[in-house]
């Protein structure tokens, strides 16, 4: 995944024109488009495949079951054309492992849920976030998301992984985080749903969050 704007799209719309509209109106500002449940249970995972055609695909999966299950899932999804793929990290080291070991099969990439950006993110998975961390780093994932919502977090988390793992930040804007705040705490991209698709023009917004990243970067 080439770093050029920082953003990623989340394409939680539940209609399949509407997706392939908004993809076509945004894709120029966005590093990658990230689809969901909310997307595939509408439409179906074709639905990764047409999107393939604007940016790469990170199939948001939260993948969180045994080892095998979460084999069977990740083989599916990139069967489907997904570039990653993001799981849950709290089930553990050899879940994680499963994840990793297809995703090396076909050359993907898997990103690790440390904390969430939800209020209830701080209850149990802030406290277990930084061991998650750690075994994503050393399971050889490609990297973390972490909230945008708390970039103190970020820093935390960044601290502990260093350069290693790329962070991915969910949160800007309909949840309260700020893209330019989180890409200063260390994260690499901003993934913003809402403030773009439920925008009045989807473009107009991609553009100015993209602007405004670009003068955090480039000072
Ligand atoms: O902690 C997390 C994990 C998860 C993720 O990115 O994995 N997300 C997703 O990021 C997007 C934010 O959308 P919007 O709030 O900009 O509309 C949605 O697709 C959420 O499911 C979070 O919001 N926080």
């Amino acid at each position: 995944m080439e770093r050029n704007t920082c953003m990623i799209l989340a394409l939680d719309v539940t209609d399949r024109e509407e997706a392939l509209k908004i993809a076509e109106d945004v894709w120029e500002f966005v590093d990658a488009i990230k689809v969901g449940y909310p997307l595939v249970l509408a439409t179906g995972l074709d639905i990764i495949r047409e999107l393939a055609e604007f940016a790469p695909i990170i199939a948001d999966f939260k993948v969180a079951d045994i080892p095998n299950t979460n084999r069977l899932i990740c083989d599916q999804v990139f069967e489907a054309g997904a570039d990653a793929i993001i799981v849950q990290g709290f089930t553990g080291r050899d879940s994680l492992d499963a994840c990793i070991e297809i995703a090396s099969e076909y050359r993907k990439d898997v990103f690790v849920v440390s904390e969430m950006s939800h209020p209830g993110g701080a209850e149990f998975l802030q406290p277990a976030a930084e061991a998650i961390a750690k075994i994503a780093l050393e399971a050889g994932a490609f990297g973390l998301v972490a909230p945008a919502t708390r970039p103190e977090r970020v820093k935390k988390i960044r601290k502990i992984i260093g350069d290693k793992l790329t962070i991915i930040s969910p949160g800007v804007g309909a949840q309260g985080g700020k893209a330019s705040d989180v890409i200063a705490a260390g994260a690499d991209w901003v993934i913003v749903g809402r403030s773009i698709y439920k925008a009045e023009s989807p473009k107009e917004a991609a553009c100015e969050i993209a602007e405004e990243i670009r003068a955090e970067l480039c000072g």
